[in-house]
């Protein structure tokens, strides 16, 4: 057999690389993604064998995993979609994978309905809210609210340094929620008048810290400092398993270009650029995560975990 990596579908390739320059970002809309290319290198396989079949998936899940670090939806889904990926011939492997990707995103959907749900529980009509970057679970909470016939108002954080901000914004504006955009600091100046500050995550750890886009933390002690609650809105996909096993989350630490163009910081001098994307908030400066499971104090999450994945994971192309 060659090597099953030069076999990797152009397909997935252009995923990995649309995840790797965020054309394709938000933790659920990368699962979901992930999930779609693996059910693509196992519709184009000409693999004759079902290991054969097996050893490709494997390196289509590495290339696709080896694009960012933090959001755990990736990780998690591409376990999801391998884990049945069984059966003694190739047509048994593909039905199993294209079953499982199917039910896979149905469940992302679904669990993002009722996510959303659970969060609108929370919003009264007439609440302002504080958004930080750009989630569809949080989106998911607010439309909701809004189906329910509440009336919010939104303060949209720009999010630097790539302006995620802005596509909350729209979004929000299409539901007819009033926007009012601020750049990042100006967060503690408008807090008074923020009723929830509503925040996604790409990952959750086992002791309740939410991994979210950076500026997340800042936000939450402003937050905690005026006596706003904080929510967070993570389907159980941005569980982070590794985390029960005492594993850390890597934070991704993106291209210095994003924050300055280079040119200008060549003519500035002798400066280091750092470009963390993520940050970590920890569990006592949020009131909530809210899943599709219903709403748990940040502190229990570890039971939920627990449930869901039970001790801990492999890698996705880990040979059991
Ligand atoms: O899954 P949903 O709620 O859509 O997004 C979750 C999180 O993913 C995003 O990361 P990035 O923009 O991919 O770096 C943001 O940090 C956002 O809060």
């Amino acid at each position: 057999m060659d090597n099953p990596e030069s076999r990797v579908t152009d397909e997935v390739r252009q995923t990995a690389d649309a995840i790797g320059t965020m054309e394709i970002r938000g933790a659920a809309t990368i699962a979901d993604a992930a999930a779609k290319a693996l059910r693509t290198q196992a519709e184009q396989s000409s693999a004759e064998t079902a290991d054969e079949l097996r050893a490709e998936l494997r390196a289509a899940a590495r290339v696709l995993h080896d694009t960012r670090p933090t959001a755990v939806s990736l990780p998690n889904a591409l376990r999801y979609v391998l884990f049945d990926a069984d059966g003694a011939t190739v047509e048994d492997v593909r039905a199993s994978v294209v079953t499982s990707v199917v039910e896979f995103c149905d469940r992302l959907e679904n669990a993002q309905t009722d996510l959303g749900r659970v969060g609108a529980n929370r919003l009264r009509d007439g609440d302002t809210i504080m958004t930080h970057c750009h989630s569809t679970d949080v989106l998911a909470c607010v439309e909701a609210a809004v189906e329910q016939g509440k009336d919010l108002t939104a303060i949209v954080k720009e999010t630097r340094p790539r302006l995620q901000g802005h596509i909350t914004a729209r979004e929000l504006v299409e539901m007819g929620v009033d926007v009012t955009l601020i750049v990042d600091s100006a967060a503690r100046r408008y807090m008074n008048d923020v009723d929830h500050v509503l925040v996604g995550a790409d990952s959750i750890a086992a002791d309740g810290s939410v991994i979210n886009k950076i500026g997340t933390s800042g936000l939450a002690v402003t937050a905690r400092d005026r006596g706003t609650p904080i929510v967070c809105a993570a389907q159980t996909i941005k569980l982070h398993p590794d985390t029960l096993t005492g594993h850390t989350v890597d934070i991704e630490m993106r291209e210095e270009s994003e924050v300055i163009d280079p040119d200008e910081a060549d003519e500035i001098g002798d400066i280091t650029v750092k470009n963390p994307a993520f940050d970590v908030t920890p569990p006592r400066y949020v009131d909530a995560i809210v899943t599709e499971r219903g709403q748990y104090p940040p502190e229990s999450i570890v039971t939920l975990m627990r449930d869901l994945f039970g001790e801990g994971t492999t890698e996705p192309w880990v040979v059991e």
